[in-house]
C-alpha cells in the first residue's frame, strides 16, 4: 500500500495534565429567569463539566448578552487569549449566540496563536429542562485539548458540530441547532462515556492577522430591499468611514444606488457588497445600472462570500489598521481572511 492509502493513526485527547482555560462572557449558556425582572437574564457562569486530570482556570473579563457585546470587547477578548494562550493546551469562550458569528470571525482576524479557541453557548437557560449548556461545553473542552485541533484558528461548536469562523452562522432563532452556514460543518465530535471520537472534514488555511492597537473606526450596514431608493444612505455615508451593503443575490442594487456608491467610491470611501442572500458569493454578473459589474465599475468591493455583519467587521479591522481603499480592496478580492 502507497503511503498515500495507509490510514495515519488518529491523536487520541488525552486528558490527563492538560491546561485548559475557559473563558466566560454571558449569553444563555450562563443565564436564568431574573428575579427581578421580566425575562432571563445572565447571572452565573456555567460550571465546567468533569475533566478527570484537566486543570482548568476560569474567566470572565465581562457578562453579557450578546446582543451587548462590540468590537471593544471582542477586543479585549482577543488581548486575554494572547495572554492565556502560552500556559494553555486550550481555550473555550462561552457566549451568547445572537452575536457570536461575529466574535468568532473577529477573533479568527485578530488572533495569532495556535493554540485551539474554541467558542460556544446554549439554546436553552440553566432552568430549562433541555437546557445545551453542559454538552456544549464538554464538547468545545474536548475539542479545545484535542491534538488535532491546533493551528486551525478559533472555530464553533455546537450539537457536536464543529464550524469554520469565516463561515457559521445563526439559521434559527430557537432551535438548539441553531448554527449552520455554507458549506457546513468542518468535523464534528461525539463523546461515548469519556472517549471523545473528533473528526475534522478540512484541513487548516494560512491566515493573515489583523490586529489593530484599538478599533476606532466607523462602519455601517445598509440592508438593500426591493423599492430602495438609498434611503439612509447619505446619512451613514456622511457619518461612517466605510460601508457595507447586505445587497440582492450575487450584488446588485435598485440603480438609484449606483450614483451613491460610485460618490463613495470616488471619495476614498470603502463600500463593500455583500449579500442579503444566504449562501454564495459575490459576482460581478449584471450589466444594467445598480447590477453587480456596474458596482464594481463604479468602485465598490465585493465581499466574497462573507456576509453583511463579517465584512463589516473585517473592514473595520483593516480601517482601523489604517489601511487604504486599494489594500482593502486587495484584502477582499484576494480572500485574505
Ligand atoms: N442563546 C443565546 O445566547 C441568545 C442570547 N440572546 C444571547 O445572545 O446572549
Amino acid at each position: 500500500m502507497g503511503d498515500r492509502l495507509r490510514p495515519r493513526p488518529r491523536p487520541q485527547v488525552t486528558l490527563l495534565g492538560q491546561r485548559l482555560a475557559v473563558i466566560h462572557t454571558g449569553g444563555t449558556i450562563a443565564s436564568r429567569p431574573d428575579p427581578g425582572g421580566p425575562g432571563v437574564t445572565p447571572q452565573e457562569a456555567p460550571a465546567v463539566p468533569g475533566l478527570p486530570g484537566v486543570t482548568v482556570t476560569a474567566h470572565q473579563p465581562f457578562r453579557l448578552p450578546s446582543p451587548h457585546v462590540t468590537p471593544g470587547h471582542m477586543l479585549e477578548l482577543a488581548r486575554l487569549i494572547e495572554r492565556l494562550a502560552p500556559d494553555a493546551d486550550g481555550i473555550v469562550v462561552t457566549h451568547g449566540t445572537d452575536t457570536l458569528e461575529e466574535t468568532a470571525f473577529f477573533l479568527h482576524l485578530a488572533l495569532a496563536t495556535d493554540t485551539p479557541v474554541l467558542l460556544t453557548g446554549s439554546m436553552r437557560h440553566a432552568e430549562e429542562v433541555s437546557w445545551d449548556g453542559p454538552g456544549n461545553l464538554l464538547d468545545a473542552a474536548y475539542v479545545a485539548l484535542h491534538p488535532e485541533s491546533r493551528g486551525r484558528g478559533p472555530l464553533v461548536v455546537f450539537g457536536g458540530d464543529l464550524f469554520d469562523a469565516r463561515t457559521v452562522t445563526k439559521v434559527h432563532t430557537s432551535a438548539v441547532d441553531a448554527f449552520g452556514g455554507y458549506p457546513g460543518p468542518i468535523g464534528r465530535i461525539d463523546r461515548t462515556g469519556e472517549t471523545a471520537h473528533l473528526r475534522f472534514f478540512a484541513r487548516p488555511e494560512a491566515r493573515p492577522v489583523y490586529a489593530p492597537a484599538q478599533v476606532d473606526a466607523r462602519v455601517e450596514i445598509l440592508y438593500a430591499y426591493a423599492g430602495w431608493q438609498g434611503e439612509g444612505y447619505a446619512e451613514a455615508a456622511a457619518r461612517a468611514d466605510g460601508l457595507v451593503i447586505a445587497a440582492l443575490g450575487t450584488g446588485n442594487l435598485p440603480a438609484e444606488l449606483l450614483p451613491l456608491v460610485a460618490a463613495s467610491a470616488g471619495a476614498g470611501q470603502p463600500v463593500v457588497i455583500a449579500t442579503r442572500t444566504h449562501a454564495g458569493p459575490i459576482l460581478p454578473v449584471y450589466g444594467y445600472p445598480g447590477g453587480g459589474a456596474t458596482l464594481v465599475a463604479a468602485g465598490a468591493i465585493p465581499a466574497s462570500f462573507l456576509n453583511a455583519h463579517k465584512a463589516r467587521l473585517l473592514l473595520l479591522l483593516l480601517l482601523s489598521l489604517g489601511q487604504g481603499l486599494e489594500e482593502i480592496r486587495g484584502v477582499f478580492g484576494e480572500g485574505g481572511f
